[in-house]
């Protein structure tokens, strides 16, 4: 296997933000505004909003779900990326982060494009299902415990060479540590091994930001 990869230091962190990132006011000062607040380091990093939106445009994504809003940085990036009759549904649990979301949504104009709801992700998942919901790409970000769970309801929901993308499957790391056993880390090994032999799919984990991977259905 080739071994060159090029490590992340502060200093070329810094790089990539100034070389590969635009960021906007707007995003910029909510992810001041989050990074300040207590779990504020849940929020996605600018350049996987970037990627999420890229990905939108690029493949004309119109209807994805997200799975975990927090105070809505990811959510504003999709939607803004989304055309004007492309709908975004977001779900999440705490309605403390999503009025932080909402007041975004609409300082961008992009708040019709959002279907907020409060609920447990997972049962509403398995609601959407009952009800033949599809959606072209998805986007996981939530409970990391039950992301195997997560993932067998998502593929459910996903149209045929639909997109999933999951968020944190490298875990700080954690996932390559042995002696590391922790529940939410070994939900995350149990999920990437799923993937990577489901033949269901095609995908590829990218060493980007706290790892990401593409899921897309065959
Ligand atoms: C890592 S944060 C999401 C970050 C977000 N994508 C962003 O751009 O900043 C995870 C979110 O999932 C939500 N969450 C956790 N468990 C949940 C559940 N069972 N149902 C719905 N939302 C849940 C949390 O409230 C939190 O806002």
């Amino acid at each position: 296997m080739n071994s060159r990869h090029v490590g992340i230091t502060d200093e070329l962190q810094e790089y990539l933000y100034n070389f590969g990132v635009r960021e906007d006011q707007l995003l910029e000062r909510l992810r001041n505004e989050t990074l300040a607040m207590r779990f504020g380091h849940m929020q996605v990093s600018p350049e996987q909003g970037q990627l999420l939106a890229f990905l939108i445009k690029l493949l004309g994504v119109t209807s994805v779900l997200e799975i975990g809003v927090f105070t809505g940085y990811s959510s504003l990036c999709m939607a803004r990326a989304l055309s004007n009759d492309g709908v975004l549904m977001a779900l999440d649990n705490q309605k403390r982060f999503t009025d932080i979301a909402e007041a975004y949504w609409l300082e961008a104009g992009v708040l019709d494009k959002i279907e907020l709801r409060l609920c447990d992700a997972l049962a509403e998942i398995e609601r959407l299902r009952q009800k033949a919901a599809r959606f072209d790409m998805i986007f996981l970000d939530a409970d990391k415990e039950r992301y195997p769970d997560y993932y067998e309801a998502c593929l459910g929901l996903l149209s045929s060479g639909g997109l999933l993308i999951v968020d944190n499957v490298l875990w700080y790391g954690n996932v390559a540590k042995a002696s590391v056993t922790e529940p939410i880390t070994k939900a995350i090994r149990a999920l990437n091994k799923i993937i990577v032999e489901d033949e269901r799919v095609e995908m590829t984990m990218l060493p980007f930001s706290d790892g990401m991977t593409l899921v897309r259905k065959k």
